[in-house]
């Protein structure tokens, strides 16, 4: 089904480019080239360059050499954003839309500027046509935080499209969309590659880019390594390229628990309306339990009243025996209850604060005040998850916003451990973290067990899942299968998206199938 073709110039063509952050070389004569209708994946570990190249693609960083080229014409100068745009846009996994505008305002955002006009009525017909010329399913009169994240990216997709680039970067689409989203996704982006639309596609999900795309670029500590046709690399070679180790060096994390002890974390009839059916829940001292189940399960929503971020409409949540105050972020932090969040961004950092600064809030009091020089006691702290949890920074001073995303996702997670919690939340832990860096952060949390706390690992990652010891199926708010270890991928996967064929067929929790009537709480 390639599209791609050799005799059009490059849809775009970058090299000899050079970016450095004050003494980080984040690119080092980095080069890219991308052909007509070509899916092409960029792949290399967290802050290996892919998002600074993207920024130098995209206009929003200029770099200190190199050049580009689309189709084979310079790139547009530096500052002329209209015509930066279109020539190629980013759909990023935050998005960039403005939220409270509606669908048809963002899709003609800044087309205006100098029109005193506008025609809200025939802005929304024409909106209505864009989109359906893309095949996009959206109300133009629909504000766009209305919307889920799927049908945002296409909007985001139609909009770039109808400025007239033909190049779209997508930076790691399907971390936020189910099983059945990522397929629609790749259906639409399949079409428009058809139609000689390309694509620059970041992701740390290898199976996607095999699945995806038909030529693959590794990035390593801001240098090209490779770029070859995907069906002629193997998965270990292409990890072998990312890590610059053997092929096959690559280790699983440990997955054999101690055996449970006594329930670090309990809840009874814990319940919130539209989210989750009252919920018995038991996390014992040395294991690690997994919480499976698709985006809009409501998993998440159950790892995040755990946290305290939000108020059940009833039951109890207890740490050790002890009654924990529910939707009270400062009670669960203190009855023990660490919390990694899924959207670092929002939750996580204080990008103005330090790597040590961030990895310690929490224990802020234990360690003494912030302040410019830094306790001993907090670098300490710091430097030992820079090692454990590999992350790639200058040292424990350094400004967390000038971290890549994934080594962000990393200080989110020291800063969870910083309190030794009792019990360990993690939503998506991995989500933005590159293949090798994930091994080591699942074998932190199998550490965190392995010390005699216990850990709830919220997630759809079957990868993740199986560092647990017992994992929970969540459909529709409810848990609708348990499995121990050795479970097979395709149980898991059925039970996530609630086993539907005749009479709606789900499996329980000795692991036989009946049929249930599949309500949402
Ligand atoms: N604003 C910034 N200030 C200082 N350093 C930065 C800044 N942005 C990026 N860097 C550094 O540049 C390097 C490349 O980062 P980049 O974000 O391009 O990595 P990446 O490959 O996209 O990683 P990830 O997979 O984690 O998203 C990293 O060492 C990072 O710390």
């Amino acid at each position: 089904m390639a599209a791609a073709t050799h005799d059009r110039p490059a849809a775009v063509h970058a090299e000899g480019i050079v970016k450095r952050y004050g003494p980080t070389v984040a690119l080092d004569g980095a080069h890219l080239t991308v052909r007509p209708g070509e899916a092409h994946a960029l792949v290399g570990r967290n802050g290996a360059g892919k998002s600074t190249l993207v920024s130098v693609l995209t206009g929003m960083q200029r770099p200190e050499a190199g050049q580009v080229t689309f189709g084979g014409r310079p790139a547009p100068g530096w500052g002329d954003t209209a015509a930066w745009q279109r020539k190629v846009a980013c759909v990023y996994q935050r998005s960039m839309t403005v939220p409270d505008l509606t669908v048809a305002e963002n899709l003609y955002l800044g087309r205006y500027q100098g029109e005193r006009i506008i025609r809200w009525r025939a802005l929304r017909e024409r909106a209505g046509r864009l989109l359906a010329e893309y095949g996009v399913a959206a109300d133009p009169a629909a504000r766009i935080r209305e919307l889920g994240v799927e049908q945002r990216q296409f909007v985001e997709i139609a909009r770039a499209l109808s400025f007239g680039a033909r190049l779209i970067v997508l930076d790691e689409p399907t971390a936020r969309l189910d099983a059945g989203g990522i397929d629609r996704l790749f259906g639409k982006l399949r079409s428009l590659r058809a139609q000689g639309v390309a694509f620059v596609f970041i992701s740390h999900h290898l199976q996607e880019v095999y699945e995806l795309c038909d030529t693959v670029t590794v990035f390593r500590d801001a240098r090209h390594v490779l770029t070859a046709p995907v069906r002629q690399l193997a998965k270990d070679e292409l990890v072998a390229a990312m890590t610059g180790e053997a092929a096959g060096a690559a280790h699983r994390p440990r997955t054999a628990g101690r055996g449970a002890g006594e329930p670090v974390l309990r809840t009874e009839g814990l319940a919130l309306e539209g989210h989750f059916a009252p919920l018995d829940l038991t996390v014992r001292a040395g294991e690690v339990v997994g919480l499976a189940g698709a985006a809009a399960s409501g998993n998440t929503a159950i790892g995040e009243t755990l946290a305290g971020l939000r108020a059940p409409d009833g039951g109890r949540i207890a740490v050790r025996g002890r009654p924990v105050r529910t939707g009270s972020v400062p009670h669960a932090l203190d009855a023990g209850i660490g919390y990694v969040p899924e959207d670092r961004h929002r939750e996580g950092l204080v990008p103005g604060r330090s790597v040590a600064e961030n990895a310690t809030l929490t224990v802020a009091d234990q360690l003494g005040p912030l302040g410019t020089v830094l306790p001993s006691r907090t670098r300490e702290f710091a430097r030992r998850m820079i090692a454990s949890l590999d992350i790639k920074t200058t040292g424990p001073g350094q400004p967390v916003s000038g971290l890549s995303g994934g080594n962000q996702q990393k200080v989110v997670i020291a800063r969870a451990l910083a309190r030794d919690p009792v019990v360990l939340v993690a939503v998506r832990p991995t989500n933005g973290v590159d293949v090798k860096s994930k091994d080591a952060l699942l074998g932190v949390v199998r550490e965190v067990a392995d010390g005699g706390s216990g850990a709830l690992l919220v997630s759809d990652e079957l990868d993740d899942l199986r560092v647990c010891d017992r994992v929970l199926a969540v459909f529709h708010g409810r848990v609708t299968a348990e499995f121990g270890r050795g479970w097979h991928d395709h149980e898991l996967v059925a039970a996530m998206e609630g086993v539907r064929g005749d009479g709606d067929r789900r499996t329980t929790e000795d692991g036989t199938t009946q049929d249930t009537e599949g309500t949402a709480p």
